[in-house]
């Protein structure tokens, strides 16, 4: 990233091919040397997260979804299933400036010991961090693509406000521990920590303390491990960017398997802002290589998304080895 965030870096052009190749062969990289989120700080927001996860029962209930932004079964909120009638163990504390901002009375009472910061300003922190990041990424894949520049910039990241406007959110995930050894068993033989899906922004970073995260490539059959990094974020491809490339790009599916281990994520999907309108640009489109997919908007996209998961239609077609439905899903109205 060193040679990515700084414009006049010798180095930045064979980055940014590494970059590409990676993206369009195996649909994800690993991002290293980010500045902005260093590995101390990495370490505090897990430790973050634990406090919130270790939070009484009463507390998560009364956080919880639709009032709040917390999701697990303990609080009796079921996380939505992408795969129609899976089952899954991910708990989740979410944070959007966007999507949730009316959450105020319903945030948990936790404070980080170190910076003293409560749950909305440490997670609006470390969304910040994470904009700076997001913000060189998507320069960085419009120039990549050697997609035109205009007065307003770069097309991604004049879509992409950074200032607060855009719909990402932020998920706190926690995989608990099988308790016993039965359990660790039936585990194994089981359904996901979370279930096969792409993620439905432009692009997400990720990052794992304990291994469980699982990639399926492009044109791949088998699903591959998503090695722990301590300090580096792993970067896959959303809905938004393979519909604005018109599949040159592809959303890269994703799951996680259901583990004995206790596992903890940190995940960052970076969105538009809601009116921006998704359609495959001129750049991408031939005549050999029609558009491949209907317009739409940010907001309409992410809504329609949700709204299906929440009837149980799920946004992936189970197989071997299965499709995404959410990608390249036909509207018949952008939603402007
Ligand atoms: O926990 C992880 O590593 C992945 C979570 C994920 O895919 C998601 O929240 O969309
Ligand atoms: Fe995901």
């Amino acid at each position: 990233m060193s040679q990515i965030m700084a414009s006049n870096h010798p180095g930045r052009t064979s980055a940014l091919t590494q970059m590409r190749n990676a993206l369009t062969t195996k649909g994800y990289f690993y991002a290293s040397n980010v500045d902005c989120l260093p590995q101390h700080y990495i370490e505090s927001v897990y430790a973050f997260a634990r406090q919130l996860h270790e939070l009484p029962v009463a507390e998560k209930r009364r956080c919880a979804r639709p009032n709040g932004t917390y999701s697990g079964t303990d609080a009796g909120v079921e996380e939505l299933a992408y795969e129609a009638g899976s089952a899954s163990t991910v708990r989740a504390w979410d944070f959007s400036r966007v999507r949730f901002p009316t959450s105020g009375q319903f945030r948990p009472e936790v404070h980080c010991p170190s910076s003293g910061l409560g749950f909305h300003d440490f997670l609006d922190d470390l969304y910040g961090r994470q904009d700076r990041l997001a913000v060189a990424l998507m320069t960085a894949f419009a120039e990549m693509l050697e997609l035109p520049r205009d007065t307003a910039g770069d097309t991604f990241s004049s879509c992409f406000l950074g200032d607060g406007h855009d719909m990402g959110t932020i998920r706190l995930l926690h995989y608990p521990a099988a308790t016993s050894s039965e359990e660790a068993r039936k585990r194994h033989e089981a359904n996901y920590g979370i279930s096969p899906h792409t993620d439905f922004e432009a692009f997400t970073l990720m990052h794992q303390n304990a291994p469980g995260l699982q990639f399926l490539p492009p044109n791949g059959a088998d699903w591959v491990d998503a090695p722990v990094r301590e300090e580096e974020f792993v970067v896959i491809v959303g809905d938004i960017l393979e519909r604005f490339t018109n599949g040159v790009l592809r959303a890269t599916p994703h799951r996680v398997l259901q583990t004995a281990h206790e596992r903890f994520s940190i995940i960052r999907f970076n969105a538009m802002a809601p009116e921006t309108l998704v359609e495959p640009l001129p750049h991408f489109v031939t005549d050999s290589r029609p558009a491949g997919y209907t317009p739409v908007t940010m907001r309409k996209h992410m809504e329609t998304t949700l709204g299906r998961l929440e009837l149980g239609l799920g946004a992936w077609e189970k197989g071997q080895p299965g499709r995404s439905l959410s990608a390249s899903f036909v509207y018949d109205d952008p939603g402007l």
